[in-house]
C-alpha cells in the first residue's frame, strides 16, 4: 500500500511562492490501480516526482508498506526509490542496449550476480510478453513493446508500488490496451499498488480501482471509478465518460439524455420503457460499457412529447438518471427543471 499523507509542494521562483501541491492525502491500497487527473499544470508530474523522490515534498510524507520514504536522509534515498517502480512516458530506454541489457541495467547497479540478473531478466520479459525480444535492440521495437521493456525495468528491484507517469500518452490505441492490460496483471498477479498518473478517462475507466481529480493543489472530487460513473451528481463521473453525437429526435418528441444510476438497470430497458409507454422509443445515441464488471454510461432516446413526465418516471423506476445535455437550453416542458444551460445531471426523482 502507498499512502500519501499531507503532501506538499512549494515552489519558490523570483520570490513567488507557488504552492503546487497542498497538504494531499491518499491511498492506494494493495493491489489496486488508483488514478490521478486533472487538466494541464494542475500538478500531476509534480505528484509524480514527489512520489519517486527524484523531487523533494517540501512537507507530508510518501509511507509505503508502513515505512516512511521521505524520513530517509540523502544516503538513503536509493534504496527508498526501490520501493517504488516507474514508467515514464518517454520508455528512456538505452539506445545501444538489448532489451535484456536495459532491463537488467538496475540489478547491475545494485551488483546482483551476472546468474541471477540473467534469470531475473528472463522472467521479468516473460512477464511482459517480450521473451522473444530479449535480444533486440530499442529501435527494432514497437512503441508498445518499448513501452513493456519499461515495465519490465521498472519492475527489476521488486517494487510495492508501481508508479505510471503519462505511461500511455502517444501510444496507438493497441498499444495502449496492451499496457493497460499489463498494469492490470501485475495488480492481480503481483498484489501491487499502481498509481496511474494521465490525462486519459478512457485509461481511467478501463484499469484503475478509483480516481480522484487534482485541481488547485488538492483532490478536489475521488471516489471508486464505477460509483462516480453512476453518479448523476459527479461532474468527474460525467467528464469520465466519453462524449458521443447524438442523431437530432424528431418533431413532436422530446429528447432524453438518460445515464446509467444504478447497478440493476435492467439490459432491456429500453423495451420495459416502450412497453410501460406503450409508445415508441427512439434510440438517437449511447455509449453503454462494463466497468468493473458493471454497465455504465448514457444514452440519448426521443419519446412522444407528452409522455416526457411518463418516461422520467418510468426510467427512474429502471435505475437511469437523466441529465441536460451539456451546453443546451433545458427547454423541456413540464418536467425541465431550469431553463439555464447545465452540464450537471439531474436525478429524475429531483424533476419529477
Ligand atoms: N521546478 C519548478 N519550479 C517552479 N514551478 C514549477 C516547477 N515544476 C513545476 N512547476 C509549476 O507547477 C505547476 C504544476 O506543474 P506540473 O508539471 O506538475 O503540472 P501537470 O499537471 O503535470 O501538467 P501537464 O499535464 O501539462 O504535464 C505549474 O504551474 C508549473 O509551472
Amino acid at each position: 500500500m502507498i499512502s500519501l499523507q499531507q503532501l506538499t509542494k512549494v515552489f519558490d521562483h523570483d520570490g513567488a511562492r507557488s504552492v503546487v501541491l497542498d497538504r494531499l492525502d491518499f491511498e492506494v491500497g494493495t493491489g489496486e490501480i488508483a488514478a490521478v487527473v486533472g487538466r494541464s499544470g494542475a500538478g500531476k508530474s509534480t505528484l509524480a516526482a514527489c512520489v519517486n523522490l527524484l523531487e523533494r515534498p517540501t512537507s507530508g510524507s510518501v509511507v509505503v508498506d508502513g515505512l516512511d520514504l521521505t524520513a530517509s536522509g540523502e544516503a538513503g534515498l536509493r534504496s527508498a526509490r526501490r520501493a517504488i517502480g516507474t514508467i515514464f512516458q518517454t520508455d528512456g530506454l538505452l539506445s545501444r542496449r538489448t532489451a535484456a541489457q536495459n532491463v537488467a541495467l538496475p540489478l547491475e547497479f545494485l551488483g546482483v550476480t551476472r546468474a541471477e540478473t540473467r534469470s531475473r531478466v528472463g522472467e521479468l520479459l516473460d512477464r511482459v510478453g517480450l521473451a522473444d525480444k530479449a535480444s533486440s535492440y530499442p529501435h527494432q521495437l514497437s512503441g508498445g513493446q518499448r513501452q513493456r521493456v519499461g515495465v519490465a525495468r521498472a519492475l527489476a528491484l521488486r517494487p510495492r508500488v508501481l508508479l505510471s507517469d503519462e505511461a500511455t500518452s502517444g501510444l496507438d490505441p493497441e498499444s495502449t490496451r496492451s499496457i493497460l492490460r499489463l498494469l492490470r496483471e501485475l495488480r492481480d498477479d503481483l498484489d501491487l499498488s499502481i498509481l496511474l498518473i494521465t490525462h486519459e478517462m478512457e485509461a481511467v475507466r478501463e484499469v484503475a480501482d478509483t480516481v480522484a481529480r487534482l485541481e488547485g493543489g488538492r483532490f478536489i472530487e475521488s471516489g471508486r471509478v464505477v460509483e462516480l460513473l453512476r453518479d448523476p451528481a459527479s461532474a468527474l463521473g460525467r467528464d469520465l465518460q466519453p462524449e458521443r453525437p447524438a442523431a437530432p429526435a424528431s418533431a413532436g418528441s422530446a429528447e432524453l439524455v438518460v445515464a446509467y444510476a444504478s447497478a440493476a438497470v435492467p439490459a432491456d430497458w429500453l423495451t420495459r420503457l416502450g412497453g410501460e409507454l406503450r409508445a415508441p422509443v427512439d434510440l438517437l445515441g449511447a455509449s453503454i460499457e462494463v466497468v468493473d464488471g458493471q454497465s455504465v454510461g448514457h444514452a440519448t432516446i426521443a419519446v412522444p412529447a407528452a409522455l416526457e413526465r411518463a418516461a422520467q418516471d418510468a426510467l427512474a423506476r429502471l435505475g437511469l438518471a437523466r441529465r441536460v445535455p451539456e451546453g443546451r437550453t433545458a427547454a423541456l416542458g413540464p418536467a425541465s427543471l431550469s431553463a439555464a444551460p447545465s452540464a450537471a445531471p439531474v436525478p429524475l426523482e429531483s424533476v419529477a
